[in-house]
């Protein structure tokens, strides 16, 4: 999407045709960092330390991985090295698995001496299908806003979402912010209510500066703000993204979210979460039980980083030196919270008839 009016996409295959290239989203807001990967390994560090994060973002990522690391060694060794170093970066995500076995079913069968070429192919044939995929859910979900524009003439659609499911998760459009995106260029009045998402910050951070950069009206809350609105009749939606659903329809999803979803389901809100096909795990049948949830460095729960009153950049800890730390990365929303799930080939009910009726192609994959 746009960054002060230049478009940018949150990874790219750089001119010299092997390098990649990716904005440093450690660095954002208030640096504009693009970092270049060149090596296997690089792609994979960029993930665990979520130089780059989002789901859709961490597949494609790890497709260049592949890549990368074929132009070191293209050896069956190094095929099965490659997928061994990329696929444990990060354990929630399915998109991550999901890209590699993708990777690996064009690279495996055919000649060592081709498959460096036959991988940036890949690679690059999984970033433009994520960027048409958001550009479904974008259409799908902007029929949902419309319907409540159409019943407020004149008056702002007010839309909370929770983390970073933004154009910054994925290659472009995003997830959660597609619908949102289409609906501010189609001159629908719409405002955002963006849930900082405590510790790594992703909705004050990156949800915030995308927005911002886009020109899309919005609000920066803390995370425990948003019960309180929809309580008072200010949330008419909710539209969140997800690391992995369950083929019960069972959400995963940056930590909070469940607790979100539970007070919309309290006071009537609409609860929708958008997602790329890739993120349907029909190999998971209860997500609550089944789907890892990441436990991620207490340093992020302790520290924060932000720039002080004469621009430096600086680290604070928040917690005392002694106390012990938590930090659960995801949470797993049940189905029966879920209004319904936004993809490329319409709104679904959050249930596996729904989900293997209109991805056919992902079940018999799941079964093999
Ligand atoms: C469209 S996937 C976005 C999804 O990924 C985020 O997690 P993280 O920032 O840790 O990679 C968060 O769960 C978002 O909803």
């Amino acid at each position: 999407m746009k960054v002060d009016g230049k478009h940018f996409r949150s990874i790219w295959r750089e001119r010299d045709g092997w390098s990649v290239g990716a904005i440093d989203q450690r660095r954002l807001p208030h640096e504009f960092v693009v970092a270049r990967l060149t090596s296997c390994e690089d792609a994979a560090v960029a993930i665990r330390d979520m130089l780059v994060r989002g789901a859709p973002l961490i597949g494609a990522t790890a497709a260049y991985g592949m890549a990368l690391a074929m132009r070191e060694d293209a050896s069956d060794a190094g095929l099965k090295l490659a997928y061994e170093t990329l696929v444990v970066a990060r354990p929630t995500a399915i998109n991550l698995k999901w890209a590699l076995d993708e990777m690996r079913a064009t690279l495996a069968p055919i000649d060592p001496v081709e498959r460096a070429e036959a991988a940036y192919a890949r690679a690059d044939e999984i970033v433009e299908q994520d960027v048409e995929i958001n550009r479904g859910i974008a259409a799908n979900g902007l029929a949902l806003i419309e319907a409540i524009a159409a019943k407020k003439p004149g008056e702002v659609v007010n839309v909370l979402t929770h983390c970073n499911a933004g154009w910054l998760a994925t290659v472009d459009w995003g997830t959660a912010t597609a619908p949102i995106y289409l609906a501010h260029e189609r001159g629908i009045k719409v405002h955002v209510w963006v849930d900082e998402t405590r510790p790594r910050n992703q909705g004050a951070s990156l949800t915030a500066w995308e927005l911002g950069h886009h020109g899309v009206p919005h609000t920066v809350i803390p995370d425990n703000t948003g019960g309180h609105l929809m309580q008072h009749g200010m949330v008419d939606l909710a539209i969140v993204g997800t690391d992995r659903v369950a083929a019960n329809g069972d959400v995963c999803n940056k930590i909070g979210t469940y607790l979100k979803a539970l007070a919309a389901h309290d006071n009537g809100v609409p609860f929708y979460v958008a997602l790329p096909s890739p993120t349907i795990d029909f190999a998971v049948h209860d997500g609550i039980r089944d789907i890892p949830i990441e436990q991620r460095s207490g340093v992020e729960v302790t520290d924060m980083t932000g720039r002080t009153a004469d621009g430096r950049l600086e680290t604070v800890r928040i917690v005392p030196e002694n106390s012990p730390v938590a930090n659960y990365a995801f949470d797993v929303t049940p189905a029966r919270l879920v209004t319904g799930l936004i993809t490329e080939r319409g709104v679904l009910k959050p249930d596996r008839a729904s989900l293997a009726a209109a991805f056919p192609e992902r079940i018999s994959a799941a079964a093999e």
